[in-house]
């Protein structure tokens, strides 16, 4: 087990060194912890290290007061910094891909190369986070998992998967809610639309056409914006392709990597 403290704050995370020279680097989603990336890890770790990390109030990382888009993403450089990783394939799902956006924007020399899965420039609109965090202040997230998790699986997942719904649905109700709360007011408060074009990283972008979170439009305005984009929509799958289909996830970020796309 590896933890460091950030911001007095301690973090849970792993470093896995590989075999490649790539340096792959993962940010997670709402609600989710670092096991998420589990089979992918396996399948890219012959190409390169893995870095990943829990964010405060998911996993086994502490639930202290770190927050907001820089903070999660200032976290990113430190443990970088921290194992001598000069540059990374950021991979970011969901809010961690508002993490690769702030990276790609104010420290794009230390990324190599993006992906940005299920994400958008603005992930829902303001009433939705507002009511979301006085919804889960007042009763906690155990009454909101069953909706949420409709929104992270596809149907034919949910209805064919039901021994890893289950524990997908005790990593959710198993985040601290300070955390969890500030990972939602991160949603509620970054919105990075208008500034993407500025992005000069080539940058994969992968959505699921069964995703109850991020509408295919907004991952399509996504990819159209950033100049050096494109888009992979993987059919039938929801919000967390890492889960429902690792293996197609891993093999393009694979083709991706080893692509000679560059800018
Ligand atoms: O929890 C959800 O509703 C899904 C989600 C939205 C942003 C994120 O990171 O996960």
């Amino acid at each position: 087990m590896q933890f460091c403290s950030f911001q007095n704050q301690s973090i849970h995370y792993q470093y896995l060194p590989g075999a490649g020279v790539r340096n792959f680097v993962f940010a997670n989603s709402l609600g989710t912890d670092f096991r998420i990336w589990d089979e992918v890890v396996t399948r890219l770790l012959p190409h390169g290290s893995v870095l990943r990390f829990d964010k405060p109030g998911h996993g086994l990382s502490e639930s202290g007061s770190g927050g907001g888009v820089e903070w999660y993403g200032q976290l990113v450089l430190a443990l970088m910094d921290a194992h001598g990783i000069d540059r990374c394939v950021f991979v970011g799902l969901s809010i961690g891909g508002l993490m690769g956006q702030w990276l790609a924007l104010r420290h794009p020399k230390r990324i190599e190369k993006l992906v940005l899965s299920n994400t958008a420039a603005r992930i829902g609109e303001l009433p939705y986070w507002i009511d979301r965090i006085a919804t889960i202040k007042a009763g906690g997230i155990a009454p909101l998992a069953d909706m949420i998790l409709g929104r992270w699986l596809a149907p034919s997942f949910l209805q064919n998967n039901t021994a890893t719904v289950a524990g997908m649905k005790r990593m959710l109700e198993g985040c601290a809610l300070p955390g969890y709360v500030q990972a939602c007011a991160t949603l509620r408060d970054t919105d990075f639309s208008g500034q993407l074009q500025s992005i000069s990283l080539p940058t994969l972008c992968i959505a699921g056409n069964a995703d109850g979170a991020i509408p295919l439009a907004d991952m399509e305005t996504l990819a159209a914006v950033i100049p050096a984009a494109s888009l992979r929509v993987l059919e039938g799958v929801g919000h967390i392709p890492c889960v429902e289909v690792p293996k197609i996830f891993a093999d393009a970020v694979l083709d991706f990597v080893h692509s000679k796309l560059s800018v």
